[in-house]
């Protein structure tokens, strides 16, 4: 990585719910030696105060203002994990002036250097159009619930897949139909479905587009 660069290595990695983006966006971080966001913090950071203050999650005013006082430095993974901010997360993530506010902070944050990885539903088409690798990483509705079920399980979590399952599936919807900024590929992002393929090997994979972008823009 040039380290004399004003601009930073960017990587953009969109999918829906449990595809495996995340765990993918912290290994190539680590790999690669960049700064990692997990966007959807941000969003479930507004569903949690919402919940939290008794919010309205239809109400908007009250949800841009909260928008307002996210932090990204102060996201904790722990607190936000849970099932019931994930659903409060995607209501209010329909909120366009939510969505600009949230958006103004990750591109700000994406200007770090030596470069980031970003991970959510919107980063190579609105958050960083411009991101010279760009990946859509998916797996069929089932595949996706029954990691999430397994993911529960090892927590303690009692889990029931056919709930997991109809959630994810109007998680899907919801991110995928919305009008602002659905949950979609960029066009010239790299499909990685990896339904069939284990974590290493997702690695791999994404490691082999990346290198190779790498080399052809001499980076
Ligand atoms: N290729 C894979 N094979 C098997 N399990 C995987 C694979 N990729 C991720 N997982 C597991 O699937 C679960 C969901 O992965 P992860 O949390 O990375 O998804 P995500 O797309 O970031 O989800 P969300 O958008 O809901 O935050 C985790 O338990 C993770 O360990
Ligand atoms: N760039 C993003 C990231 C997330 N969202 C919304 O937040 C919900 C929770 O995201 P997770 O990745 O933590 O599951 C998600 O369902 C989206 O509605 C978003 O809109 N844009």
């Amino acid at each position: 990585m040039d380290e004399t660069k004003t601009q930073g290595f960017v990587i953009a990695i969109d999918g829906p719910a449990a595809s495996g983006k995340g765990t993918l966006a912290r290994r190539l971080a680590a790999h690669y030696g960049l700064h990692h966001l997990d966007t959807g913090l941000s969003y479930r950071a507004v569903g949690h105060a919402m919940l939290k203050a008794g919010s309205d999650l239809s109400d908007e005013m009250q949800a841009i203002a909260t928008a307002r006082d996210v932090e990204l430095a102060a996201l904790d993974r722990d607190v936000l994990s849970a099932h019931a901010v994930g659903e409060a997360a995607s209501k209010i993530a329909v909120i366009a002036q939510v969505r600009r506010i949230l958006v103004e902070k990750q591109r700000a944050f994406s200007r770090k250097l030596p470069g980031t990885v970003l991970d959510g539903r919107d980063i190579g088409t609105v958050v960083c159009p411009e991101a010279p690798v760009k990946l859509y990483v998916t797996a069929s509705a089932e595949v996706r619930a029954q990691r999430r079920y397994e993911e529960e399980i090892s927590k303690g979590i009692v889990a029931d897949f056919g709930r997991i399952l109809a959630d994810i599936k109007l998680r899907d919807e919801r991110d995928m139909d919305r009008q602002d900024s659905p949950l979609k590929p960029a066009q010239d992002a790299y499909l990685l479905d990896t339904s069939k393929m284990s974590i290493e090997a997702a690695f791999s994979a994404a490691c082999a587009i990346i290198d190779r972008v790498m080399a052809e823009n001499r980076i």
